[in-house]
């Protein structure tokens, strides 16, 4: 298989550059980003290239790895394990063997196979049993480095139905601390970058909470061969496409009041505000005073408003509308003019000089009084081009003063700063979605979507946040994975469709509730947290045992406390209380703990030891604190210490 994958990747190398030399560049574009593509998935896949192998009842073998790869004659010798082939390998149980009669889970090291794990599907199972548990033993009780690793190879059945499901539209994944709903959501980004036309071609964003959580994921896909995803945060991601540099963080309480979606409809009615709400429209054109009146401009508004475009394109279509009308009128006006003087000609004829009198008239429609006298006028007037009146009436900037006054354009900052009653200096990350709300209220939506989003730790995520997230999946491909019991201050949602609203009714919904991370005895140290917090939530089972929980009195022991754990080996945290954290990175300076995390920040991390210091501050801290510190408790993977006062 290596020799294959070997020969595979010096192929590419070949073809990538020959197609620098020779081809031409639309095509070298395209085909080197397949290339590109192939050649990164097979170098992700070289070290532990084959993970699995499945053995069925009827004799045949299938092994299953990161990437596939076939013979010469083009028969299968690895397959990926994204394909339909290895779903068996994942979801066969003693109960469903899929006509599996032995799953072997390899360890290699490298490029060297150094352990074999058999599981033979013949016993009588338990209800909710972890398939393999051997290898995911190992997997789950493996020191931690500080960066989530993929688990392909121990990806368990109820995981992999969720990666790979073919539930195109919005998959929810909820389910407790631990459960695995980061891992689901990553290999699902690397699924339907595989398989979903639309993901490869439009690619896939996966958000996170914080820069710190990118920073602990951001191995994952490249691991899986997938280097082509846009990993951010829903704040960086705004403050991109807005051009926002270093927005402030705002507080809670603001996040919480900016974030409501009754916002999004105050910056909606706002904006409509400024439609032409009522009024005629009044033009000086060649000296000669023009008005629309208000039912004209209103129905120019309503046609304007009813194509469902942003304020400016819709903008364009009234400013047509209104040129429309104003070209009828100077029209109606000529041809008004063109009669009275056909009059004026037959009753008048020699009595005074009537081209003296038509001329005066004339030179009020703005015609010079030298173009071949009144005839000469007359033709030009009858053949008065409307194409070209209604352009020249277009780029007039007497015209667009007045389209301006009533249907003004306005910047974003404008309808933030009216809908809040007052202007800022600096826009904080909680300003951030209604700045993108606005924008697209004025422009249409930024235009930059995806083909597949994925949204982790999405109870953080406020109402208006959603707008902005939602706004970026046209197409509503998504994988959103998240814990409402976990949720931060700044949601209140208790149920997803809450959260979500309207997207959440064609949701998928899964629920994980096997806990991975962490023991029995952490969980338990949990529950009564989780009891205040949600009572009804199912909750979730721990594969594994550990050692009991340490309290400590004292937050003074904590260097001591810290310094212990240290010993004990393994990753060690240090969570407390935000404005804690300073002093206490000053004081556990150089015990070679991993960092002391401010308890806002630590969704989604994990550590091997986690030292909590003084819960009941981190419980008080702020609104939501019994949430936080469920959260802080659920972190490590083995040892939890909470230092009390
Ligand atoms: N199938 C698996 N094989 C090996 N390890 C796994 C598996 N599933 C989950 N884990 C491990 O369990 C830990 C928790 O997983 P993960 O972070 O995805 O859970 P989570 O539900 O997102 O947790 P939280 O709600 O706390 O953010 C991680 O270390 C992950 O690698």
């Amino acid at each position: 298989m290596l020799a294959v994958l070997d020969a595979d990747a010096a192929r590419l190398t070949a073809e990538g550059a020959a197609l620098q030399r020779d081809a031409t560049a639309d095509l070298r574009e395209e085909r080197l980003a397949l290339v590109a593509r192939r050649s990164a998935a097979l170098r992700a896949a070289e070290h532990r290239l084959c993970f699995g192998r499945v053995d069925g009842v009827d004799g045949a073998s299938l092994h299953i790895g990161r990437t596939g790869l076939t013979d010469d004659d083009g028969e299968p010798l690895l397959v990926d394990w994204r394909a339909d082939a290895a779903r068996p390998f994942y979801a066969a149980t003693p109960a469903t063997p899929l006509g599996v009669r032995r799953r072997r889970h390899l360890t290699v090291d490298d490029r060297t196979v150094v352990a074999v794990s058999d599981e033979v599907l013949d016993g009588e199972p338990g209800p909710g049993d972890v398939v393999g548990d051997g290898p995911l033993l190992a997997a789950t009780t493996a020191g931690r480095t500080g960066r989530m690793r993929e688990v392909v190879a121990t990806l368990q059945a109820e995981q992999d139905a969720i990666v790979r499901s073919a539930h195109r539209g919005v998959t929810v994944v909820e389910g407790g601390p631990g459960t695995g709903k980061t891992v689901v959501a990553l290999h699902r980004a690397a699924y339907v970058l595989a398989m979903f036309d639309a993901a490869r071609a439009d690619g896939v964003l996966v958000l996170g909470p914080d820069p710190r959580f990118l920073d602990y994921i951001s191995q994952v896909l490249p691991s899986l061969g997938e280097n082509d995803v846009v990993l951010s945060t829903t704040t960086m991601l705004l403050a991109d496409a807005l051009g926002v540099t270093d927005p402030v963080r705002a507080s809670d309480d603001l996040r919480r009041r900016l974030g409501d979606a009754r916002v999004a409809r105050k910056l909606e009615r706002t904006v409509r505000a400024h439609q032409a709400p009522s009024g005629t429209l009044t033009v000086t054109i060649a000296g000669d005073r023009i008005t629309l009146p208000a039912h004209e401009v209103a129905e120019a508004r309503a046609t304007a408003q009813a194509t469902g475009l942003a304020h400016h394109p819709a903008r364009e279509v009234f400013v047509e509308l209104v040129t429309d009308a104003l070209t009828d009128e100077v029209q109606d006006r000529a041809r008004v003019f063109l009669a009275r003087m056909d009059e004026d000609m037959e009753v008048l004829a020699g009595r005074f000089d009537v081209e003296k009198a038509v001329a005066a008239d004339l030179a009020r429609l703005g015609f010079a009084a030298d173009e071949g006298g009144v005839a000469g006028h007359k033709a030009a007037l009858a053949e008065l081009d409307p194409q070209a009146l209604r352009e020249s009436l277009a780029g007039d900037p007497v015209v667009d003063a007045a389209v301006d006054a009533l249907w003004p354009r306005l910047t974003v900052e404008d309808v933030v700063a009216e809908v809040l009653g007052r202007r800022r200096r600096r826009w904080t990350d909680a300003h951030l979605p209604l700045l993108d709300e606005a924008a697209a209220l004025l422009d249409g939506p930024d235009g930059r979507t995806f083909g597949h989003v994925v949204v982790d730790e999405a109870q953080e995520l406020t109402p208006m946040q959603w707008r902005a997230v939602l706004r970026r999946s046209p197409g509503r491909s998504m994988t959103i994975v998240g814990d409402l019991a976990q949720a931060g201050p700044a949601t209140s949602a208790t149920t997803w469709d809450e959260a979500l609203g309207d997207v959440a009714r064609r949701a998928e919904v899964h629920t994980l509730t096997v806990c991975y991370r962490t023991t029995a005895q952490v969980l338990a140290a949990a529950e009564p947290l989780l009891a205040g917090i949600a009572p009804h939530q199912p909750r979730s089972r721990a594969i594994r045992t550990g050692p009991a929980v340490r309290r400590v009195a004292g937050t003074d022991a904590v260097r001591q406390v810290v310094l212990e754990e240290v010993a004990a080996g393994g990753l060690v945290g240090v969570v407390a209380a935000d404005d804690d954290v300073a002093a206490l990175d000053e004081a556990l300076a150089g015990t070679g703990a991993d960092r002391v995390v401010p308890v806002s920040a630590v969704r989604g991390l994990e550590w091997d030891a986690v030292v909590v210091v003084d819960p009941d501050r981190i419980r008080e801290a702020r609104e939501g604190g019994e949430r936080d510190l469920y959260v802080a408790l659920t972190r490590p993977t083995s040892r939890l210490v909470l230092l009390t006062r």
